[in-house]
């Protein structure tokens, strides 16, 4: 039996997802050169409250940090939505080495990594409920490339140990998102779609120009996880990410010039 990975790998999502060859699929290849630049975008507005910080959880498919969704104290404004978009949760995608493991790419540069801050459009009841809209949710994707050491990264890494195996979550309190985004906050914009099942094509995508960094220790610490259960045969959790999808048309919008 071949382990958790393998069976539901991008390939075979079709199958049981159709949508995986829709007209609005993520990720895409970002070709900077043929973005529009859009002079109507206005710049993100993000707020986060570290109080709204609850735990960090290990999925089998990604590590998450989850966010207290009942009030707006953790949101985003602005940019090219319309409303307010609650933040839910956010989560990384990787690569085994450091020469791929972002979902977008830029010109066809792979990234490291690439951090997703997954929000839903106040609009709706619930993230449930939004996540199925065409408008129902928002994702800003930050690029991660190999620097100096992120100590903002560290507190996440440190909990790590403690979620090694798919379903362990441990109490995570009083992290700030903010600390994860890069200085400029330009972006590059498209309506996409969740990249994992079920692919819904809700997803207002927001993708910042300019990566954060993460040393290549630190991309170590992430591959020290694993996509299997305790006491299943180990397997590491890497290659999380989906390659990027028909653009069909779409146009990707720049925030900056
Ligand atoms: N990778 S992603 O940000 O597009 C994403 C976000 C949420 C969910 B989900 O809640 O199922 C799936 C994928
Ligand atoms: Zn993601």
């Amino acid at each position: 039996i071949p382990p958790a990975s393998k069976t539901l790998r991008p390939q075979k999502w079709v199958e049981n997802f159709p949508i995986a060859d829709g007209v609005r699929q993520s990720p895409i290849d970002i070709v900077p050169g043929q973005a529009s630049y859009d002079a109507g975008l206005k710049p993100l507005d993000l707020k986060y409250d570290p109080s709204t910080c609850l735990d960090i959880l290990n999925n089998g498919h990604s590590v998450q940090v989850t966010f207290a969704d009942d009030t707006d104290s953790s949101r985003l404004t602005d940019g090219p939505i319309s409303g307010l978009y609650r933040l839910k949760q956010f989560h990384f995608h990787w690569g085994a080495s450091d020469d791929k493991g972002s979902e977008h790419t830029v010109a066809g540069t792979k990234y490291p990594a690439e951090l997703h801050l997954v929000h839903w459009n106040t609009k709706y009841a619930s993230f449930s409920e939004a996540a199925s809209k065409p408008d129902g949710l928002a994702v800003v994707g930050v690029f991660l490339k190999i620097g100096g050491e992120n100590p903002n990264l560290q507190k996440l890494l440190k909990a790590f140990d403690t979620i090694k195996s798919k379903g362990k979550q441990t109490s995570f309190a009083n992290f700030d998102p903010s600390t994860l985004l890069p200085g400029c906050l330009d972006y590059w914009t498209y309506d996409g779609s969740l990249t994992t099942p079920p692919l819904y094509e809700s997803v207002t995508w927001i993708v910042c120009k300019e990566p954060i960094t993460a040393s290549s220790a630190q991309m170590a610490k992430f591959r020290t996880l694993l996509f299997s259960a305790d006491g299943a045969a180990p397997d590491c959790m890497v290659n999380n990410y989906r390659p990027p999808q028909p653009l069909k048309g779409r146009t990707v919008r720049a925030s900056f010039k």
